[in-house]
């Protein structure tokens, strides 16, 4: 699906990110984990052609990520920013019916495409905020905006950029069911989270950056309290509890 090829990134002097040689396949979901600055939102532009690579290369189902045109590139990769800026008093609606125009070949959209839309609203429980000013959302609606636009433009990879951070714990749990729908259907999902279990609950595999240009890359069965601290400068402790390793700092309770 996605694949980088000796991909080295740098921010001025620094490597964030020296050679890496990974790739996701379909049906796998990726969480990127590091501390701030590491380079996670830096790989996530780049997977998502908005940031050139200093070295190496990406490939998308095998060939260049530049040798797609635009439309055809917004076709397969769904790309979600860690924040969204909205210049301009669009409805809720219009900014999930934009995701729609890489597959509408018209200027106007189809009562079909408007179904669509309305329906990644509903699913983002956002049925009563179609005709909105998006600028009058709260941070945790207009985020589910914009996973209702990613849901609409039907991509098979998902790019997110921390979809969690300004959610309710209601809205969070309904993302992780959402997301492993996606990947239960087959997609690629690549998430940069700083919400350790949450991101991991349905994880397949974790790329790690370490922020001086190492990485690690494997399946998330293989990870351990021991690296994930060094990758995330703490000290972190494992625990099963129904089946599943959470990862809490070590030393935390109550004082
Ligand atoms: N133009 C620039 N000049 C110098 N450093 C830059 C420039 N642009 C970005 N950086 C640095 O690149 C590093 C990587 O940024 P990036 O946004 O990828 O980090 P991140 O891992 O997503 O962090 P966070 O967890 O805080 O979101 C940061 O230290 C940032 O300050």
């Amino acid at each position: 699906m996605i694949r980088c090829e000796g991909l080295t990134l740098k921010a001025g002097a620094r490597t964030l990110i020296n050679a890496l040689a990974w790739q996701a396949n379909a049906g796998e979901n990726w969480v990127v984990i590091g501390r701030n600055g590491a380079g996670k939102s830096t790989l996530l532009k780049t997977l998502a052609m908005l940031h050139a690579p200093d070295g190496g290369r990406v490939l998308l189902d095998g060939a260049p990520l530049g040798s797609f045109r635009a439309r055809e590139r917004a076709r397969r990769i769904a790309y979600l920013p860690q924040a969204q800026h909205d210049a301009f008093g669009y409805r809720v609606l219009d900014v999930v019916l934009a995701a729609r125009h890489p597959h509408d070949a018209g200027y106007w959209e189809s009562d079909a495409e408007i179904e669509r839309a309305h329906a990644a609203l509903a699913e983002l429980d956002l049925s009563g905020f179609a005709e909105r000013d998006v600028r009058t959302l709260s941070g945790g609606e207009r985020q589910r905006a914009a996973l209702a636009a990613l849901i609409a433009q039907d991509a098979p990879l998902w790019l997110l950029d921390e979809p969690s951070a300004a959610l309710d714990l209601a809205h969070q749990m309904a993302l992780a069911s959402m997301t492993a729908r996606a990947r239960a259907a087959g997609r690629t999902l690549i998430t940069v989270s700083h919400d350790l279990n949450l991101a991991l609950q349905d994880a397949t595999h974790a790329l790690l950056l370490m922020g001086d240009g190492r990485w690690h890359a494997g399946e998330t069965a293989t990870l351990g309290a021991e690296l994930l601290g060094d990758c995330l400068g703490y000290p972190l402790e494992a625990l099963r509890h129904r089946g599943r390793t959470l990862y809490l700092p070590r030393g935390a309770g109550p004082c």
